[in-house]
């Protein structure tokens, strides 16, 4: 008995260690991505694709956390609400390693682009350059609940075009990662995003991902340059019918929620 409990102790020491291991490589990862290339995406087209950003076994283990409810503060059936259809859970703090680390490390690459939108759209919040900091201010407005989620989606399954704000302070760039591979595990069930001009109809761009691939995009505006200065865009997203089998997504937002 004894023995086993030594043997399991030390297996979750090491599994701790591969994990904190393989979450400062992601850090480092993060810090050495091409972020002008990603900051002049975003700038032109409202989202930008981060090319593997998990490895294939980090999506399949946390695609797997779906299964363990105690992770989660709450879940939503799309249905009920009438967001569509399939279902998605929130994560409770202390956030897994690895979703917290990514939320952490992506957040001070995407504050100064966030804060030069803010600026181009004469708009006079200033998000601060570490996630703690914007994360006390969302704390001190009474926005305290986790918002990194996972969703599940199964043939027939789609999610609704919407846009996830949750309280009064909103950092306006979010990340999702498609943690299942098209082709293999499922079709259809693509990523969407519309933008809504003034005075013109929607827009829709579908974004191609593979398994582990991340793609960061505006959660509620974009500023756009047009013939007579500077403009708002409205964007919204959300996911095409699944066609048969399965998918997982980790969606990582940087406020918190009331
Ligand atoms: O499943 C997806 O690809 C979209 C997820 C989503 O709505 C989100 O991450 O906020
Ligand atoms: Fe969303």
């Amino acid at each position: 008995m004894q023995l086993i409990q030594q043997d399991s102790t030390m297996a979750a020491t090491a599994a701790n260690k591969v994990s904190e291991v393989a979450t400062r490589g992601l850090a480092d990862g993060i810090d050495a991505l091409d972020w002008q290339r990603l900051s002049d995406e975003l700038g032109g087209h409202g989202h930008a694709i981060i090319p593997s950003l998990l490895q294939p076994k980090q999506c399949s283990a946390l695609a797997d956390l779906y299964a363990s409810k105690d992770l989660f503060r709450s879940r939503v059936v799309m249905s009920r609400h009438g967001f569509g259809r399939g279902e998605y859970q929130y994560f409770k703090y202390p956030l897994p390693e690895l979703v917290g680390s990514l939320r952490r490390a992506l957040y001070p690459h995407l504050a100064p682009i966030a804060n030069r939108w803010n600026e181009l759209l004469r708009i006079d919040v200033r998000y601060p350059s570490e996630h703690q900091e914007f994360i006390a201010r969302c704390h001190e407005a009474g926005q305290l609940r986790p918002t990194p989620l996972l969703l599940q989606y199964e043939a027939g399954d789609y999610n609704c075009l919407h846009q996830d704000l949750y309280g009064e302070h909103v950092f306006p760039l979010q990340v999702a990662v498609l943690l299942s591979q098209p082709g293999r595990d499922f079709s259809g069930g693509e990523l969407v995003l519309t933008e809504q001009r003034p005075r013109m109809q929607s827009r829709a761009e579908v974004v191609p991902l593979e398994q582990g691939d991340a793609v960061v995009f505006a959660v509620h505006h974009r500023p756009v340059q047009g013939t007579r200065g500077i403009y708002r865009v409205n964007m919204r997203h959300g996911v095409s019918r699944l066609r048969s089998g399965h998918r997982h997504t980790l969606g990582v937002i940087f406020h918190d929620a009331t």
